[in-house]
């Protein structure tokens, strides 16, 4: 067996603080209890305290050794791998793997029970609201993206779709088609539809990273045909009509051939297709052929800030 690296006492006064939490998740009737943890613990005591709530009682802590026997007491374990990263990052994380395994909706509630002044000691309790905004867009989801295109990439992608998507242009719903990655692969698929307004340009004004650019694209969002986007954010192409077979391709009813298009350019290809469509402004992420992440129009801009806690203000806690 690993040897625990580090081990969170059931104190009296960490004991008392869990059962305190447990009573507010009652008293708000709230999703779920997150308990953030330095370490290994009592499971079984912490699952006997909850004994009284049907709801998920969450225990995070860094490494998946010291949850060990968490699962079989009854609890949800949860390893953050986040060690080094200051304790909002941590809670930050905790609650939005919570929601990706949907112990908690994403406008739901959940009470945090952790240690924000001294370590080892629990010490605060939160009552924290999701923002609705958060959605699908988890840190799961994202990660599991990055793994073929960076993060800035595909978030200042995203955005625009979904920018597209909620406003259109000039009144008139737009839909459009990002394929981003793989981008040598990508244009063995495609072939111009009409006059490239982004060719000939120096890949500085043609980075969709830069506010100039994304307007740009937005005009050019309402001509037919995808943009191809290389790895870090440079418009290779525009309105591109991608060939590609649809066969061995399950596809929602209703989506055309946009879509179609989208999803089998992903299981030819490495590269993951953002598509924005005209008639919903729903924007859908496809990989390797599948669809990974919807996300539906709304009124405000996605955010990824998604919890603006302030962080304790006392001197000794500026470093969390
Ligand atoms: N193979 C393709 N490659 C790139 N763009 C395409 C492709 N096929 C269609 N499109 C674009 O999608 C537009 C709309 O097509 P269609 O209505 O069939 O798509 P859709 O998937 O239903 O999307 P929407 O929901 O936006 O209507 C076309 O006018 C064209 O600009």
């Amino acid at each position: 067996m690993a040897p625990h690296v580090a081990t969170q006492r059931l104190t009296k006064h960490n004991a008392a603080m869990v059962e305190a939490a447990i009573a507010l998740l009652k008293a708000r009737n709230a999703d779920a209890l997150l308990v953030l943890l330095d370490g290994s613990t009592d499971w079984k005591r912490i699952a006997d305290m909850a004994a009284g709530t049907d709801k998920p009682v969450i225990v995070a802590v860094d490494s998946a050794d010291d949850l060990e026997g968490a699962a079989e007491a009854g609890l949800k374990p949860l390893a953050l791998n986040k060690e080094k990263a200051p304790l909002l990052e941590r809670l930050q994380h905790a609650i939005l793997e919570s929601a990706a395994d949907e112990f908690i909706r994403t406008n739901g509630e959940v009470v945090a029970v952790y240690s924000g002044f001294h370590q080892g000691r629990l010490d605060s309790i939160s009552h924290l609201q999701l923002d609705e905004r958060m959605r699908r867009l988890t840190t799961r989801d994202l990660q599991m993206l990055e793994s073929r295109v960076p993060l800035p990439t595909i978030k200042a992608v995203i955005d625009l779709a979904a920018q597209i998507g909620r406003e259109g242009r000039e009144g008139k719903p737009v839909g459009t088609l990002f394929v981003v990655g793989d981008t040598r692969k990508v244009l063995e698929h495609s072939n111009d539809s009409g006059v490239d307004p982004f060719r000939g340009y120096n890949r500085s004004f043609r980075n969709l990273l830069d506010a100039k650019v994304q307007d740009d694209a937005k005009e050019i969002a309402q001509l037919d045909g995808a943009f191809v986007v290389g790895s870090d954010g440079v418009i290779e192409r525009s309105r591109q009509m991608l060939e590609v077979s649809h066969e061995d391709l399950t596809m929602t009813k209703g989506l055309g051939a946009r879509h179609w298009a989208a999803a089998a350019v992903t299981r030819k290809t490495k590269a993951i297709s953002v598509v924005v469509s005209q008639s919903t402004g729903t924007v859908r992420l496809y990989q390797d052929g599948n669809l990974v992440m919807r996300i539906e129009p709304m009124e405000k801009a996605v955010t990824w800030q998604e919890f603006a806690f302030e962080p304790p203000s006392s001197s000794n806690q500026s470093d969390t």
